[in-house]
């Protein structure tokens, strides 16, 4: 029987900012078809990973590899194979959602007739159909959030990350994504994304990573995570590995403290 390969793979993977080590050595293999939950505190090291793999920040130690390419030494054959949502990125706010789907399917080297075709029925799913011509420097953060996935989805990549793609979507919205989620793993896609919403990490993941202080503490299923930690939820599991849970206790009774001092 043929080994099963890795679709991405993280080697002792080391990141600084001048003096701080924000990645301390992170070691991941992610298979094709899994639905990847990548969790962690606020400055824990998500985005930068993130950015590592989809070929924007260099100058890290170790070895990273999508597909079997280097991100380093093969960025561009990896680019044609990943999509990638960003967290709060920058929309060219002059644009259109449709010029700017057009921008972003000429630099995938789709063909404007089919840019157009499936930028249409993607914006109408999310309910933009009539906005589809109007400048999005007037978008609300969901409208512009939902732009966003579309763009970095439009190509129909293999390879799918997605940094905090719930954030600032209304209910309906969270869970249309997660449905597009679902459906994308049932074609066979590969799925990184990093969120805070628990509950959702815990129903749609197949696999929860969890990142704290630059290190992974948790690497399973949401199974395998609740017998480590004999507790009942994501969210209790993410405190007692991240050591939230007292310090939040701590912190809101210090809030209150110093919201009520004269
Ligand atoms: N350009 C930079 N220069 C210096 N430090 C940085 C830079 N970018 C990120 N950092 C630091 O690296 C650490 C990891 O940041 P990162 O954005 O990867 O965290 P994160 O887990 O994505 O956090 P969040 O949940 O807040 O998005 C943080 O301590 C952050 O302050």
């Amino acid at each position: 029987m043929e080994e099963l390969k890795p679709v991405i793979s993280i080697r002792n993977l080391r990141k600084s900012y001048g003096e701080k080590e924000v990645l301390k050595g992170i070691n991941l293999d992610i298979y094709r078809g899994e639905i990847i939950g990548y969790i962690g505190p606020n400055g824990a090291g998500k985005s930068t990973t993130l950015k590592i793999l989809i070929g924007t920040l260099g100058d890290f130690s170790g070895e990273v590899s999508i597909l079997g390419y280097d991100v380093t030494k093969d960025a561009m054959e990896v680019k044609k194979h990943i999509g990638y949502v960003p967290e709060n990125a920058m929309l060219y706010e002059v644009l259109t959602p449709m010029e700017y789907l057009l921008f972003i399917g000429r630099l995938y080297h789709l063909e404007d007739v089919q840019i157009e075709k499936r930028a249409t029925e993607l914006l109408s799913l999310f309910g933009l159909s009539e906005v589809i011509d109007t400048r999005m420097s007037t978008f609300s953060k969901g409208m512009r959030q939902k732009v966003l996935l579309i763009s970095g989805l439009i190509h129909n990549p293999e390879i799918v990350f997605l940094d905090e793609p719930l954030s600032g979507l209304d209910a309906n919205a969270v869970i249309l994504v997660k449905e597009i989620l679902a459906k994308l793993k049932e074609a066979g896609k590969t799925i990184l994304y990093s969120s805070h919403i628990m509950d959702v990490v815990e129903k749609l993941s197949d696999r929860i990573v969890i990142i704290n202080n630059g290190e992974i503490v948790a690497n399973g299923t949401f199974e395998e995570l609740k017998t480590q930690g004999s507790v009942a939820s994501l969210e209790s599991v993410f405190g007692s590995l991240t050591g939230g849970n007292q310090e939040n206790q701590t912190r809101a009774d210090d809030f209150i403290q110093a919201l009520s001092s004269q």
